[in-house]
């Protein structure tokens, strides 16, 4: 919402303004993460948001290589690349993918049919290319702006650990290590973005700009969960091409054990 006169905040007012998107309009507050996190989610569900969500994941480290392609400032550009490695990491441990990957396979998913990203549904598909293509075109402070969510994720991280530890079988360290290595990743990104963001966004029309790409981003998150809803929850019609409930599935795994405590 644009302010009511045309003076731009002071840092601190304006950051409540940013703080308050989040408040409002995080994927916190959706009802399948209520669902994911509280164990009422059945593996099949777990499933789909776990194929859904790697494309998310993998596309992190490609809208952040759009953002470099853009930035003429080597500073920005130096502090901006550790988002590729911690994502991609090295040849032989991998990153961030790598880790859902290992994700993926606790929940008895085939690694390599996840990252194939087939059966990611096709709004899923519309919302994060949305991200990589708003990175792309739009100002860098939009861009940064844009990031800003993760201001809001280390909490969500620590809920979950602590929710799918609480109610499936097959959550241990390993299956959970993605979250576990944000918690300490985030936190960096987002004191750096933040600052940038107060630093660069010095007019009104700035702030409103900002704020309005931190509003896309809600946005984007907020649809993906829409569509896994929709499609595995509620009314339950998956769009074509989206996964059945059954490929990828590896052969030998005991269901009863990876719902565990939430039968
Ligand atoms: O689990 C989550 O809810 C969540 C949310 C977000 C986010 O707010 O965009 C990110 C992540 N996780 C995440 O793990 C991550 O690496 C990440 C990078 C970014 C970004 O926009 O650059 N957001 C997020």
């Amino acid at each position: 919402m644009p302010s009511s006169n045309d003076t731009a905040l002071d840092r601190k007012a304006f950051e409540r303004r940013l703080r308050q998107i989040g408040a409002e309009r995080y994927h916190d507050k959706h009802p399948f993460h209520a669902m994911l996190h509280g164990g009422q989610c059945s593996m099949r569900q777990v499933r789909a948001w776990v194929i859904n969500r790697y494309y998310y994941q993998s596309r992190i480290p490609m809208k952040d290589a759009a953002f470099l392609s853009r930035c003429e400032d080597p500073d920005l550009r130096r502090v901006w690349r550790r988002r590729i490695d911690d994502h991609d990491g090295g040849v032989e441990d991998g990153g961030g993918l790598r880790r859902w990957l290992r994700l993926a396979e606790a929940v008895g998913l085939d690694p390599d049919y996840v990252a194939s990203t087939s059966g990611v549904l096709p709004a899923t598909r519309f919302a994060v290319d949305a991200y990589v293509r708003f990175v792309r075109d739009m100002p860098l402070l939009d861009a940064v702006a844009a990031s800003l969510t993760e201001l809001f994720a280390p909490q969500i991280h620590r809920d979950r650990i602590a929710g799918l530890l609480e109610h499936y079988g097959f959550a241990d360290d390993a299956a959970l290590s993605y979250f576990r290595k944000r918690l300490n990743e985030a936190p960096d990104d987002v004191a750096f973005g933040l600052a940038w963001v107060l630093d660069h966004a010095d007019t009104l029309e700035r702030q409103d700009a900002a704020a309005a790409a931190l509003t896309f981003k809600t946005d984007v998150l907020w649809a993906q969960l829409d569509a896994l809803h929709a499609a595995y929850v509620s009314p339950g019609r998956i769009a074509p091409g989206g996964w059945d409930g059954r490929e990828g599935v590896t052969g030998a795994v005991d269901e009863d054990r990876l719902r565990g405590a939430a039968e």
